[in-house]
């Protein structure tokens, strides 16, 4: 039988920064409707922007209620994808529930306990992950199983975690802390707080060897293993320059989530785990 599926509009907030902007190129390229409002900071709340080549309208973090209520009316399958800043994950996150409206959680950060229990309890479908990129995502389900297989095998062992990120990103990587969470899980003690973060333009080309082309947009960690006698170690690395790879990941969670809005699917809450094992990551 053939799937019958509608194409539902996205709507990207934070659509002028740097992630906002690769999605909207992304969705824009994958021929799905963008609708011309998103909201931002107060730096560019009444502006309207270029981004992708569409005319967008900025609100700010006013009227946003009566904004998103409206828009919904006139697009009933809409989905938001939400590229913001960590202090404006859990107020937008209370909005998506209060209006109804699916949305796909890029942006890291704020009081994830908070942001959970409002989804829980509002019955909205949503896509949340720190990590889109569907190698990373491959990468954390990796670890994931490990935990699940083998807990406290890595106990004793000292773990060292570094990333480096542009010189503009206000929290801690949400994939180490992700990543740190399955470490634990197998006999590591590491709080979130002993992460080494890079945000030095000059040391990350120098030291961490990011490329100058790169420094505005990138994400390297590493995470180094050592026994109790340091007689054997472990180095696991991911490098991405650029946002890319992301932007196509948060497209197939969108199309992810449209299709378990449309079926009514039971389960409400996912991660990009959940969209990989799917087999909706192109
Ligand atoms: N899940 C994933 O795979 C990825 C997640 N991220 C996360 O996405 C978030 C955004 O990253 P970037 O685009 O690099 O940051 P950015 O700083 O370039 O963009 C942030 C955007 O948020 C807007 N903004 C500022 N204050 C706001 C407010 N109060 N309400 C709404 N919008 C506001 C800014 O005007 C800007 O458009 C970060 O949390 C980052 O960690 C980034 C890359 C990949
Ligand atoms: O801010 C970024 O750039 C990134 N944020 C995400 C995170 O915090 O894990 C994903 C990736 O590291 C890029």
């Amino acid at each position: 039988m053939l799937e019958v599926f509608l194409v539902s509009p996205y709507l990207v907030n934070g659509c002028t920064g740097k992630m906002g902007k690769a999605v909207v190129e992304a969705v824009v390229s994958a021929g799905i409707h963008i609708v011309p409002v998103s909201f931002g900071g107060l730096k560019n709340a009444g502006k309207t922007v270029q981004v992708g080549g569409k005319d967008i309208q900025m609100y700010g973090p006013y009227e946003r209620e009566r904004i998103l209520a409206s828009i919904l009316n006139d697009y009933p399958n809409l989905i938001v994808v939400d590229y913001t800043v960590p202090a404006a994950v859990n107020d937008n996150v209370e909005l998506y529930c209060k209006i109804g409206v699916p949305f796909v959680m890029g942006t890291t950060g704020g009081d994830r306990n908070r942001l959970y229990k409002t989804v829980e309890s509002s019955k909205v479908y949503a896509v949340i992950s720190p990590q889109m990129g569907k190698q990373l995502v491959a990468f954390l389900a990796t670890m994931e199983n490990m935990a699940e297989q083998f807990p406290g095998v890595f106990s004793g062992y000292t773990l060292q975690v570094m990333e480096s990120h542009q010189a503009g990103k206000l929290d801690t990587s949400g994939t180490a802390k992700a990543v740190i969470s399955y470490f634990q899980k197998l006999g590591v003690s590491f709080e979130v707080d002993q992460v080494k973060k890079i945000r030095d333009p000059k040391q990350q080309n120098e030291m961490v060897g990011v490329p100058k082309e790169y420094l505005s947009g990138h994400a390297f960690h590493m995470y180094h293993l050592e026994s109790p006698d340091k007689t054997v170690s472990f180095e696991f690395q991911h490098n991405v320059c650029g946002r890319s790879i992301y932007a196509e990941g948060t497209v197939d969670a969108a199309i992810f989530l449209a299709k378990k809005v449309q079926s009514k699917a039971d389960k409400f809450i996912y991660n990009m785990i959940d969209v990989l094992r799917e087999g909706a990551m192109r």
